[in-house]
């Protein structure tokens, strides 16, 4: 098979064990929530800007088990029963789903997203929901990372080539335009979700002819209103540069503008200042200067501290693979199910390291905003059914690790982060353009002060949990410790 069917099956099998497992005790239909969450922000930074959901809403509006899937399964060593392959087959999503928005800044041990429905659904979207949102968060968290190095810069995206994959590739292209990279070079990501495609042209362009100089003239002819040439095939500073600016001058007589030249080998800081000079000196001041080659935050920082007079900057392996760490440790926890008696009780997992034990209980997540200021103090984690944060009473906040410190806000405005998405199987939620998400992204980073954002050794941003949460857990743990 050359393509990918269905992703009803792209799950873990303990997921279907345990599918099948509740099936045969008759608890399938149990009521059950679990909420998704990381503990531990990537790359040392601050803060995360959370992606997947649109990959999320389509997995779930496509989730069934077809005839292949099911023709699959019941060849499997397990031997399900004939009655657990007709639930398959009559499945649907019933359950109800609540999620941050894409491009909302978020933080360790808050529930980004909540999933309610029966222990058989819920269970089984796990897999797939970790897959994508751990997936999108951490690039968009790393392409966040690298355009606020430079926020007035120009971001390329130019991973594909070195990116995990194809999927990997054209949905890490989407999440570094929702943290604010300005373009892509996959043009199947142009196509799909409107992301500006562009490009340069690779050394073999240049390769290909018996000169650069003609390479660069017949690039000119051929593409006029978007000529960003590529100058160190041969020698940048003896030879790229100079054939650039001839095809420059030629242009400028046929009324035509270059638009940059390319830098990718060398010391991109040295070579910058010299062609910028090079480029002024020849009247060139409009044309730019791009640069490439295995860049990141750090690099591109430094470039800036040396004074590169860089406009543009192509990433591509260090962003897509997030190659400083390349995975973000997003769970899904059990944190309420229904009991004999029918009713939907919290539940904890315990464990020997304290920061791993869960958090019981269906909860939602607030962020305040102090009145004065209009700036974040601390997002604000409360049962579902608690009211005090939403009718605007005082609220006590205090870290959970050293409940002694703490503060009481009473001028506030508290925003719900968990939004509405799917209910009772059926969607409600209209995604937004993926404009308006950026545009939602850039609003989000203007909520906190900087101290919370910057690249190096950030603050820590108070994720507190409401007195009745943390009562509820203190009270929990006492009870599984007797
Ligand atoms: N002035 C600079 N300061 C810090 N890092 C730089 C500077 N200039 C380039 N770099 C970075 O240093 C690395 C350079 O890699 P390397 O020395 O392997 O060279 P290269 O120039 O790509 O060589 P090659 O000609 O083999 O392509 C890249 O990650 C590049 O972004
Ligand atoms: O360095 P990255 O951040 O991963 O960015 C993408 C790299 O891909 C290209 O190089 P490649 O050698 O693959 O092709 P080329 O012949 O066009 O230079 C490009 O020139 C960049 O250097
Ligand atoms: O357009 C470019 O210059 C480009 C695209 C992908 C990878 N490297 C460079």
């Amino acid at each position: 098979m050359s393509t990918l069917p269905n992703l009803t099956l792209h799950t873990d099998k303990y997921q279907i064990n345990m599918m099948y497992a509740h099936w045969k005790n008759g608890t399938h239909h149990k009521r059950a929530v679990f909420e998704s969450f990381f503990r531990k922000l990537p790359f040392g930074n601050g803060y995360a800007v959370f992606a997947g959901l649109q990959r999320l809403i389509d997995y779930i509006n496509d989730l069934k088990f077809d005839e292949q899937a099911i023709r699959y399964l019941s060849t499997q060593e397990e031997n399900y029963d004939q009655g657990f392959l007709d639930e398959l087959r009559a499945f649907r999503f019933q359950g109800s789903i609540y999620s941050m928005e894409e491009g909302t800044v978020v933080f360790a041990n808050e529930p980004l997203v909540r999933v309610e429905g029966t222990i058989f659904e819920t269970q089984l979207v796990e897999t797939a929901l970790l897959n994508f949102i751990n997936y999108q968060t951490l690039i968009a968290t790393k392409a966040s990372r690298i355009k606020n190095v430079s926020p007035q810069d120009t971001f390329l995206e130019f991973g594909t080539r070195r990116a995990q994959e194809a999927d990997a590739a054209v949905w890490g292209a989407r999440a570094s335009y929702i943290a604010g990279f300005d373009a892509t070079s996959n043009v199947l990501a142009g196509m799909v979700f409107g992301i500006p495609a562009k490009g340069t042209h690779a050394h073999s362009w240049v390769q290909a002819h018996e000169t650069e100089e003609e390479a660069f003239e017949r690039y000119a002819d051929a593409l006029p209103d978007q000529v960003t040439l590529l100058v160190d095939t041969y020698h940048t500073l003896k030879s790229g540069v100079p054939n650039a600016i001839k095809t420059a001058k030629r242009m400028e007589e046929r009324g035509k503008r270059m638009n940059a030249i390319r830098l990718d080998s060398g010391d991109l800081a040295y070579l910058s200042v010299k062609a910028r000079q090079m480029l002024d000196e020849a009247g060139l001041d409009y044309v730019k200067i791009v640069a490439s080659n295995d860049l990141d935050e750090n690099t591109i920082l430094n470039l800036k501290a040396q004074g590169a007079r860089i406009n543009t900057w192509g990433v591509g392996t260090q962003l897509i693979t997030a190659a400083d760490q390349p995975s973000l440790g997003g769970v899904y926890k059990l944190v309420a199910i229904e009991n004999s008696e029918g009713e939907l009780v919290p539940t904890i997992k315990i464990s020997g390291n304290p920061e791993k034990v869960s958090t019981p209980g269906w909860k939602d997540v607030y962020r305040i905003l102090g009145s004065d200021t209009g700036k974040a103090i601390a997002d604000y984690i409360v049962l579902h059914d608690e009211t005090d944060v939403q009718e605007g009473r005082k609220i006590k906040l205090f870290d959970p690790v050293h409940p002694y410190i703490y503060k009481y806000v009473d001028e506030y405005e508290a925003i719900p982060l968990l939004k509405p998405v799917f209910v009772d199987g059926e969607q409600i939620y209209e995604a937004p353009s993926l404009d308006h998400i950026r545009e939602h992204h850039r609003r989000q980073m203007d909520m906190f002060w900087p101290e919370y954002l910057r690249k190096l050794n950030p603050e820590k941003y108070a994720v507190d949990l409401s007195t009745r949460t943390w009562e509820m857990k203190m009270s929990m743990i006492e009870k599984m410790n007797r």
